[in-house]
């Protein structure tokens, strides 16, 4: 049997005397999308931020592909093929839409800051930058400043930026925050296509987004996995509901 890509083990984390996961088992599979929700400050981005190395677990282990990464730091997981998006839009403003996808793929590359004599004349560097943005939709806007784009499409560069690594296993915060509907819908088209064949975690509130794109979900309370299911089964489930204090989820989704 093939590992899980991400296995998560008795997973715990506190702060002070405070437990913010606990006992978190769960296992993602390769190629699943998989949503995290709950209600605010139940834990989803300290999850998330267990996973992707930002924090080192108080007990428990975090596997990826059947790897123990618990306690490795953030820029190890990630070259061991895993990619995050930031809550907060990450991108490099006074750069160009080009540069910062490039930027993106010469990190995981290995060139980190220091590829700015090395980078011309890189053919293969430009065809896959270009192909980036063709997948996000933003070849039009590819010598513009990334700090003169429209926020959606910040939102769409910072997806590229995440994806340009060629990471197995996409995590993104938050992808929809602040965006009208049209601009959620573009965007979720969006991530399901540049995430075709990979393994997406996401975590959003937006409740439409979630039931649109994940396979399954998983819905933390209190810092604890109270259900992981199929979209369906969840929003019928009736302990879902209870935990999101009398407003169904089906009122959150429309
Ligand atoms: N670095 C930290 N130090 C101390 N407490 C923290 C830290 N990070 C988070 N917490 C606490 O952990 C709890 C969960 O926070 P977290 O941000 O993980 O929740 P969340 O589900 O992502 O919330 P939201 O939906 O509002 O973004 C909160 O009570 C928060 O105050």
């Amino acid at each position: 049997m093939t590992a899980a890509a991400i296995e998560l083990r008795n997973l715990n984390k506190s702060f002070g005397l405070a437990k913010i996961i606990q006992d978190v088992n769960l296992e993602i599979t390769k190629g699943e999308r998989h949503a995290i929700i709950g209600p605010n400050g139940a834990g989803k981005s300290t999850l998330f931020n267990l996973i992707t190395g930002k924090y080192a677990p108080t007990t428990g282990q975090v596997l990826l592909h059947g790897q123990d990464v618990s306690g490795k730091k953030p820029f190890e997981i990630n070259r061991m093929g895993l990619s995050r998006s930031f809550q907060i839009t990450n991108i490099f403003h006074k750069m160009t839409v080009f540069e910062n996808v490039r930027c993106g793929l010469l990190w995981s590359m290995g060139y980190k800051y220091n590829f700015w004599t090395m980078v011309n004349g890189q053919r293969e560097l430009t065809r896959r930058t270009d192909e980036i943005l063709e997948q996000i939709n933003l070849t039009k806007r590819r010598d513009m400043l990334a700090g003169a784009l429209a926020y959606a499409e910040q939102r769409a560069l910072e997806i590229g930026i995440t994806i340009a690594g060629g990471a197995d296993i996409i995590m993104l915060d938050e992808p929809c925050a602040g965006m009208s509907h049209s601009e959620t819908d573009l965007i979720v088209d969006l991530i399901r296509k540049v995430t075709e064949e990979k393994t997406l975690v996401v975590v959003e509130h937006d409740m439409g987004v979630i039931f649109d794109l994940a396979d399954r979900i998983s819905v933390l309370v209190y810092g604890e996995i109270i259900e992981t299911d199929t979209p369906e089964r969840v929003r019928a489930s009736k302990a879902v509901q209870e935990a999101y204090l009398g407003t169904t989820l089906e009122e959150e989704a429309s």
